[in-house]
């Protein structure tokens, strides 16, 4: 049966980017993705918002859910200042495998720790395998309806601080109602939507900020 869309994406890459420059990494999954077959990245509209957040924040760590390819893993990692770290999480082996050498050709390996497993299951054991106290921004754009789990365990485990950043992809399209719900009703959130397109279509979709209010 051949190769697999993230291992044609990861082709793509291959062939088009240059090594160590994210930038071209980034524009070739971007040029795959809108002109030869889609991709549930974040992608060139609502990537750019994306970028202005994380510059805004400049966090010392960094958590993402869902990794994919590795396409907003190299978009979130390329700003990063020295010494921040940032740790993906996907629980696909084979979507890891291809996010590893994309992150690789982007030359941001030593910025980026990919832990394979669900993010349920990761998150309480952040705190003693990685010896991080807190997270100052956290990208959610995994499976839909983990969104709101998740950030109540990330809330029980101590991983939030006064401050700390959510930026959540896809809450109209496919949509995270409950999670949308909690954010903006909840006192310990200040939350703001950035309206954009799902990835690589006309379709209206968009981002949502929340700042953790402590
Ligand atoms: C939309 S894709 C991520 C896209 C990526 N953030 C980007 O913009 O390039 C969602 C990914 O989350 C993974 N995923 C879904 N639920 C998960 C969970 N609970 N723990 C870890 N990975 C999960 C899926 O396997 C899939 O690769
Ligand atoms: O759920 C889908 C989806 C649903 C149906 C078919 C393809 C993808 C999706 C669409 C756009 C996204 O940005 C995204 O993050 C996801 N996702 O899977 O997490
Ligand atoms: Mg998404």
């Amino acid at each position: 049966t051949g190769l697999s869309r993230p291992q044609r994406m990861l082709k793509a890459v291959q062939k088009n980017a240059t090594k160590g420059d994210p930038q071209s990494v980034i524009a070739a999954i971007d040029y795959y993705c809108r002109h030869k077959e889609w991709a549930m990245n974040v992608g060139d509209d609502k990537g750019p918002i994306l970028d202005s957040v994380v510059s805004e924040v400049n966090p010392s760590t960094a958590l993402e859910l869902g990794t994919y390819c590795g396409y907003s893993t190299v978009r979130i990692a390329r700003l990063l200042s020295p010494g921040s770290k940032l740790i993906t999480v996907e629980f696909n082996p084979a979507y890891a495998a291809v996010a590893r050498q994309i992150i690789a050709h982007a030359g941001l390996q030593n910025k980026v720790t990919l832990v394979e497993g669900g993010s349920g299951d990761l998150i309480p054991k952040i705190k003693e395998q990685f010896g991080i106290t807190s997270f100052d921004f956290v990208f959610l754009d995994h499976w839909k309806d983990r969104y709101l789990p998740d950030i109540k365990l990330l809330e029980d485990c101590g991983l939030l601080k006064k401050g700390s950043v959510l930026l959540a992809d896809n809450v109209i399209c496919p949509g995270t109602p409950e999670y949308l719900e909690y954010v903006r009703n909840s006192p310990r959130y200040k939350s703001q939507y950035f309206q954009s397109y799902l990835e690589y279509t006309k379709a209206e979709d968009g981002l949502e900020k929340s700042v953790f209010l402590g």
